[in-house]
């Protein structure tokens, strides 16, 4: 049985596992079965996620996947929710990710750094203790609807990477427990969603709660927290174009459970997603599990 380093770290409390693995020589192809013991609240570390740190150039060598191997970034985020699936990309973590890479001395904080993704490069910039990440432009799709329970609200479809529903309520305990996945329309996802429950708390400022594609309830979700900005920004009749412009910056404050979020829609539509990320433990372990 072999020893491995990991670490644990999170942004607004979405927590995540980090595995070092530079050559990709250590976790293999990153069984489901091992990142589902590690995540579980009971019987692993627990966490909502695993992100393994592995060189592009390594994890394209290695699945012979051409969309890794031509990305232009040293550092790739192998990125696995809880109950082991793969997802496109992960706002909270990617910034959690470049706060290891720092710390661990493997890149220039002092500049934007580019880090690998399955939804392309994204580059983070560094700023005390809060990371941010340029997260692309999302797409803004035709509404949906989304149900807990006998209770079903429309839902904006939007697209981050990875797929979004974001619904409107008019409190966010009308979601209830969210011990089960919301009811979506498998048509328009066929890949499963992340739901969000969005309230308003003021201009450019609304509350949040998400139910993540295969992690659950969390506490926060950085890709959630873009798609409401961007659901929101087009409620208020507001394009992504003219919301620079519009008020502060055209930066939107999203409050999840585990804190703060700040989104900036940028005249060319971009998203850049702020906040805080830390690394708050590692070690060595044998996984028995
Ligand atoms: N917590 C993440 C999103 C992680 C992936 C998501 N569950 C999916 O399956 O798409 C974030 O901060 O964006």
């Amino acid at each position: 049985m072999t020893s491995f380093a990991w670490l644990k770290g999170h942004g607004t409390e979405n927590d995540f596992v980090l595995l070092p693995d530079p050559e990709g020589d250590v976790h293999g192809t990153l069984d489901a079965a091992f990142v589902a013991g590690l995540c579980h609240r009971r019987r692993g570390l627990g966490a909502d996620g695993v992100m393994r740190v592995i060189r592009t150039a390594a994890l394209a060598a290695k699945s012979g996947d051409p969309a890794i191997a031509g990305q232009a970034a040293e550092w790739f985020m192998d990125y696995r929710n809880a109950d082991g699936s793969v997802s496109e990309m992960c706002g909270n973590g990617i910034r959690v990710f470049a706060r290891y890479l720092a710390e661990a001395d493997l890149v220039d904080p002092t500049g934007p750094v580019p880090i690998g993704t399955r939804d392309g490069v994204k580059v983070v910039t560094y700023d005390g203790d809060r990371i941010a990440v340029d997260m692309g432009a999302p797409t803004l799709l035709p509404e949906t609807k989304v149900s807990v329970g006998d209770r079903t609200w429309p839902a904006r479809h939007v697209d981050v990477g990875n797929p979004h529903a974001v619904a409107f309520v008019d409190d966010l305990a009308d979601a209830g427990t969210l011990l089960d996945e919301p009811g979506f329309d498998a048509s328009v996802y066929p890949e499963g969603v992340n739901v969000e429950f969005v309230v308003r708390r003021g201009p450019l400022h609304v509350g949040m709660r998400v139910h993540e594609r295969g992690s659950g309830e969390t506490r926060s979700c950085g890709t959630g927290a873009v798609a409401v900005a961007v659901a929101t920004a087009a409620l208020d009749d507001v394009r992504p174009a003219e919301a620079a412009n519009r008020c502060a910056g055209g930066t939107y404050r999203v409050d999840v459970p585990g804190g703060t979020l700040h989104i900036t829609i940028r005249p060319d539509g971009h998203a850049v997603l702020a906040g805080p990320a830390e690394i708050t433990a590692r070690g060595e372990m044998t996984w028995l599990g």
